[in-house]
């Protein structure tokens, strides 16, 4: 179950996050800075929600700063979000170019802090551990080349992949070669936003325009200003919020709700889907003339299986080194290691990181064996079993057999499950998928 931990010295405002929160996973609060790094030590949370004043009267978020950069510095550090009142936009900008991975500003509709914190869950590595993008198989190498080609420039970039492939990090890796790298990049997931804040969340809102908009919010369009803005999972934007967007696009600024002025912005687009590309060009599901905006240039990032054994084991050693720490890493014995070179990762590098860190945590003996990954072969033959009537278990192999029918593809399993893609995400972790 993955751990969320809050830290906020107001005993009511961190209660009303735990209730909030509770339906995603295992919620502690602690009240004191203090306590933070302890309770980091013990609890190993994927996502700590951060407080940034502590003092009575304080509203510079210097305390709260100080805690990110110390938390961010960790290794396997949770991903950070941040709160902020309405009014600190500037602080909320500090706190993404230092490594938070969201912000979000007090107080909330608790649907906003669910989505914000379930993007947080299901994104998990932080943005500053966030490294390199690794690999020497040639569409790698091709890869890195054209990102640093295009990062210098002020184009619009769609990238492509399956889920897992490491869309984000191209993002990132995008970011940080453009003359924008100075400023902050924010990450909006379109997947896990419910319909009803898209606009608000964009464009922003002005005070009383909604029953939940109690004071005027910046949207994301202005606290990048400066920087990037990504676009996760823009096939999941609905046709009307598509309209806005290339409105925003087009005339470079953004109109927030409840609002009739316009606010002129500041941002470099990047946008990502995991859409099959034959499936990009049906109206019925994308504006063509959004696409053309957001396609100047597209990046396709190649589904893992199709890199070759040397990307997979590069991989697999780097991982494994990283989870061991300080320790030397174990080595993979033969056959578990032509298991996993054949292996189809359905989840791409996420699927390959996360069986990493779970051979890691359970292996027993002297090297790691193809068992201790919990990975399913489908290309070995299955041996006869009573079929079992664990409903842990039947779970598992559910989620696994509709994410290997739909190749890794999210959405579409979740589709498969007849569930949202928030909760197939949920069970993902749950079951360490
Ligand atoms: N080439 C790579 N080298 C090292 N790590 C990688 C690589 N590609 C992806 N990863 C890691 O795999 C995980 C998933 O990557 P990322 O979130 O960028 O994928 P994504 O395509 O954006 O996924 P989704 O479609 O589900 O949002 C991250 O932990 C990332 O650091």
């Amino acid at each position: 179950m993955p751990g969320i931990l809050i830290l906020d010295d107001d005993p009511d405002v961190a209660l009303a996050a735990r209730l909030a929160l509770r339906r995603l996973g295992a919620v502690a609060v602690r009240n004191d800075p203090g306590q933070l790094i302890a309770a980091l030590d013990e609890i190993a949370p994927d996502v700590l929600l951060l407080d940034m004043n502590f003092m009575p009267g304080a509203s510079d978020g210097a305390a709260g700063l100080a805690l990110l950069r110390e938390v961010v510095a960790r290794r396997d550090a949770p991903a950070v979000v941040v709160m902020t009142a309405y009014a600190e936009v500037e602080l909320a900008v500090q706190a993404l170019k230092g490594g938070a991975v969201d912000f979000i500003t007090k107080p909330w509709p608790n649907e906003r802090l669910v989505a914000c914190v379930q993007a947080a869950l299901a994104r998990r590595a932080p943005a500053t551990a966030v490294g390199e993008l690794l690999g020497e198989s040639a569409a790698m190498q091709s890869l890195r080349a054209q990102i640093a080609q295009v990062g210098a420039s002020e184009a619009s970039v769609l990238i492509l992949g399956e889920n897992g492939v490491g869309k984000e990090l191209v993002a990132r890796a995008l970011h940080r070669a453009s003359p924008r790298a100075a400023g902050p990049l924010l990450a909006v997931d379109m997947g896990s936003l419910p319909e009803a804040l898209v606009e608000s969340e964009l464009f922003g809102h002005k005070r009383g325009s909604f029953t939940d908009a109690r004071e005027s919010r910046p949207g994301r369009f202005v606290a990048a200003a400066s920087g990037t803005l990504f676009l996760d999972e823009i096939g999941n934007l609905p046709l009307p919020q598509q309209a806005k967007l290339l409105a925003a696009l087009e005339r470079r600024e953004v109109t927030p709700v409840g609002s009739d002025k316009p606010v002129p912005v500041d941002v470099r687009v990047l946008a990502a889907t995991n859409v099959p590309e034959a499936e990009l060009f049906d109206a019925r599901r994308f504006r063509p003339d959004l696409l053309y905006r957001l396609n100047t240039v597209v990046l396709r990032v190649p589904p893992l299986r199709e890199r070759g054994a040397a990307d997979v084991t590069g991989l697999l050693r780097h991982y494994l080194a990283h989870f061991a720490g300080a320790k030397p890493a174990r080595d993979i014995d033969a056959d578990a290691l032509a298991r996993l070179a054949a292996y189809r990762w359905p989840g791409n590098v996420r699927e390959l990181r996360q069986a990493c860190e779970r051979a890691t945590l359970l292996a027993r003996g002297p090297v790691f064996t193809w068992a201790d990954f919990g990975l399913v072969d489908r290309t070995a033959p299955a041996a006869p079993e009573e079929p079992t009537l664990d409903l842990e278990q039947r779970e598992r192999e559910a989620v696994q057999a509709a994410l290997a029918q739909a190749e890794g593809n999210i959405s579409q399993a979740a589709r498969l499950l007849g569930v949202s893609r928030a909760a197939l995400y949920r069970r993902l972790e749950k079951h360490g998928l």
